[in-house]
């Protein structure tokens, strides 16, 4: 479910991590900051980690580094065998947000960056409501992700990105599923998790939700 986006990303993953480290103009304001953004997701996880859409595994890294144990599911074949290469110390599965290998382990942290975007809303709240089960009790969602602060901040980041020229960008923008964020906040409360939201840049939110004691 949701991994229409899978071929993209297989054709994307050589040159990813030159997009995320600011080389495209079109997409340098998506990930400004992106490290330190990454590092503060990285500080807050607790092991046992579960992290969704790994990508490359910039993120998987900064957590291993911690010598925190992590658990990688990744849709993409390119995106999983740069992964594998580049953090080795991570457990890598094929799988997606909604679908992936059933765990053993007690799961205190679920991690994503700039990928819960590709579930659909019903696909978004499915998902929130198998973690909170899945999650031990006190234990966390943590991601980053653009988001959408309502229907005027969403056109006045379109037309932003028109007006420049970034057409690839505000494209991305109307057909990916990038959640309002009284809508995302509305399917943690449902659930029963405390959640809370923080601006990192632009586009990009700090989202954590916990399960309580
Ligand atoms: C923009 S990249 C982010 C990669 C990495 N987390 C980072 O911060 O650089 C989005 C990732 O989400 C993955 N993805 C796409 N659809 C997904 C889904 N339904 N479930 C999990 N991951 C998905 C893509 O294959 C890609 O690796």
């Amino acid at each position: 479910m949701g991994v229409e986006f899978v071929d993209l990303f297989n054709q994307w993953a050589s040159s990813y991590d030159d997009t995320v480290s600011g080389k495209d103009p079109e997409y340098k304001e998506v990930f400004e900051d992106y490290d330190a953004m990454l590092q503060e997701l990285a500080d807050l996880a607790v092991s046992p980690v579960l992290e969704f859409g790994m990508g490359t595994a910039n993120l998987t890294r900064k957590i291993v580094a911690q010598n925190k144990v992590v658990v990688g599911v990744e849709p993409s074949e390119e995106m999983r065998r740069i992964a594998i290469v580049k953090c080795p110390e991570a457990a890598v599965y094929e799988g997606d947000f909604i679908n992936y290998p059933s765990l053993q382990l007690p799961i205190k942290s679920i991690v994503s960056s700039f990928a819960f975007h590709h579930l659909k809303e019903d696909e978004k709240r499915l998902a929130i409501r198998a973690y909170y089960d899945k999650l031990e009790e006190g234990g966390k969602i943590i991601f980053i992700d653009t988001l959408f602060k309502d229907e005027a901040h969403k056109w006045s980041l379109i037309k932003d990105a028109e007006k420049k020229g970034y057409l690839n960008l505000a494209q991305d923008l109307q057909e990916e599923y990038y959640a309002y964020l009284s809508e995302l906040e509305q399917m943690f409360l449902e659930v029963g998790f405390e959640v809370s939201f923080k601006q990192k840049n632009k586009f990009a939110w700090l989202i954590q939700a916990k399960k309580g004691e």
